[in-house]
């Protein structure tokens, strides 16, 4: 594997989507590691209600903005992204919290 270029040492196209595809896989790894805690959520949480908990939401939310803009990140993107995959996550949850409530 050739070592990871900066930005500005990236020189062609493929340079670049080396990088980026380098960084997919990084950030993938990142979203399998939060997928396992939600999964273990799903196992505490006892009501299918409790998936849903909008106070957390906003302060995760309320996090990613702040951290997007301490990074000169779009805090607008960075909200649509967590919004997306926290939605997700509550109909995971909930599904997972149902079938064990079901299945008692
Ligand atoms: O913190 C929780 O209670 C979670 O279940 C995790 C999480 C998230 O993905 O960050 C998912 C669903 C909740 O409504 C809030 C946050």
């Amino acid at each position: 594997m050739t070592a990871a270029k900066l930005p500005a040492e990236c020189d062609t196209k493929d340079d670049v989507r080396a990088e980026i595809d380098r960084i997919d896989q990084a950030l993938l790894n990142l979203f399998a590691e939060r997928h396992g805690y939600v999964t273990r959520m799903a196992e505490i949480k006892t009501d299918p209600h409790e998936a849903f908990d909008p106070a957390r939401i906003e302060a995760v939310i309320g996090k990613v903005r702040q951290l997007s803009l301490d990074l000169d990140l779009d805090e607008d993107q960075a909200e649509l992204i967590w919004r997306t995959l926290i939605n997700w996550n509550i109909n995971y949850e909930k599904g997972i919290i149902a079938a064990r409530k079901r299945a008692k």
